[in-house]
């Protein structure tokens, strides 16, 4: 019979590795209900052997910590916000700036997630914070409430000593109808939409509840220290997804704005195709060395911009009034 910390130890790896396969690359492997056999049994041995407890276990990400308030945290560079494009014209100005700067440019295009930044820290391989935006310059420390999202790892899958990443948090569509039910049935609020419901979510003082709240995250961003370790926007989330991380597959490269534009035509059609809100497309010069030439404005960077969807005309489906 293996001693209980190798057992423990077996558990969280098979545990984080059932994770990675189903929120990292979308391929369960488990069952819901062996998850639950091997989360449970997890919880169970370490309540027995609390020595073997861990803060990076994830029988951690059931929650359990009841913050007070959140302390403020500064960001290691500032989250800057996104100019916005509506339609081809802004889309061939901002292509026309950048190429006043860069030769020949490529362009990855994302889909634009409709939840909120949110920023992670790992140090030495371990999630040591995770914050909101905030004003861009300082957001809120809610890295208990972070944990309790499976697609954010606990731990990096490849050695790193420091690694910061940007990603949005969302409350994928399901999630969504199926809390505004049971607020409905509780003749609790309803929440408007998905992305208030995320910020709802991820701002609960107690994790026990955003544990409940199947949340998403889709990382796309890393600060990178050292010059050119990652030297495209494509590298960027190749190396995401090789840590660990939930990366949105959804992205497109094209080398002329022509093709953004018509792209972003196609996607206006299929925007509800997903089971995420999306609001639009990001629109990225893809190799690093040109974002750097290129550089930020006050507010935002030059060398991306967000294609926003137009408004659409909100049908209001009246539900079949049936008179008794
Ligand atoms: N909501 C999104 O899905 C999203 C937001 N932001 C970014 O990129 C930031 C980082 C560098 C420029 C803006 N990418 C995204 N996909």
């Amino acid at each position: 019979m293996p001693d209980v910390s190798q057992r423990i130890e077996a558990l969280r790896e098979q545990i984080e590795e059932a994770n990675y396969q189903y929120y990292g690359l979308d391929q369960p492997t488990l069952s819901d209900a062996e998850y639950d056999a091997l989360l449970q049994e997890l919880i169970r041995l370490e309540k027995e052997h609390p020595e073997f407890l861990t803060p990076d276990s994830p029988s951690q990400r059931v929650g359990g910590y009841i913050a007070k308030e959140f302390p403020k945290v500064r960001h290691a560079e500032a989250l800057l916000s996104l100019d916005n494009a509506f339609d081809a014209g802004d889309l061939l100005e901002f292509d026309r700036r950048v190429r006043a700067l860069v030769a020949e440019v490529e362009y990855v295009v994302e889909l634009k997630i409709d939840g909120l930044t949110v920023a992670l820290t790992y140090e030495d391989g371990a999630l040591v914070r995770g914050a909101t935006r905030g004003d861009g310059e300082v957001g809120e420390e809610i890295t208990a409430n972070l944990k309790t999202i499976p697609a954010i790892p606990l731990r990096l899958r490849k050695q790193a000593d420091r690694l910061d990443v940007r990603g949005e948090g969302y409350m994928p569509k399901g999630s969504f109808l199926r809390l505004n039910q049971e607020r409905e049935e509780a003749g609790q609020p309803l929440f408007a939409n998905p992305r208030n419901a995320a910020a709802g979510s991820l701002r609960q003082l107690d994790s026990r509840i955003t544990a409940q709240r199947k949340l998403g995250y889709f990382a796309y961003q890393v600060l990178t220290p050292e010059e050119g370790e990652l030297a495209s926007q494509t590298a960027v989330l190749d190396y995401l997804k090789e840590q660990g991380f939930s990366v949105n597959p959804e992205y497109r490269v094209f080398s002329a704005i022509e093709e953004v534009i018509a792209y972003c035509g196609e996607m206006v059609e299929k925007r509800h195709n997903y089971p995420y809100d999306i609001d639009g497309l990001v629109i990225k010069v893809n190799d690093i060395a040109q974002q750097r030439e290129l550089g930020f404005t006050a507010k935002s960077p030059r060398w991306a911009i967000a294609y926003k969807f137009p408004a659409e005309q909100v049908e209001t489906v009246v539900e079949d009034i049936v008179i008794r």
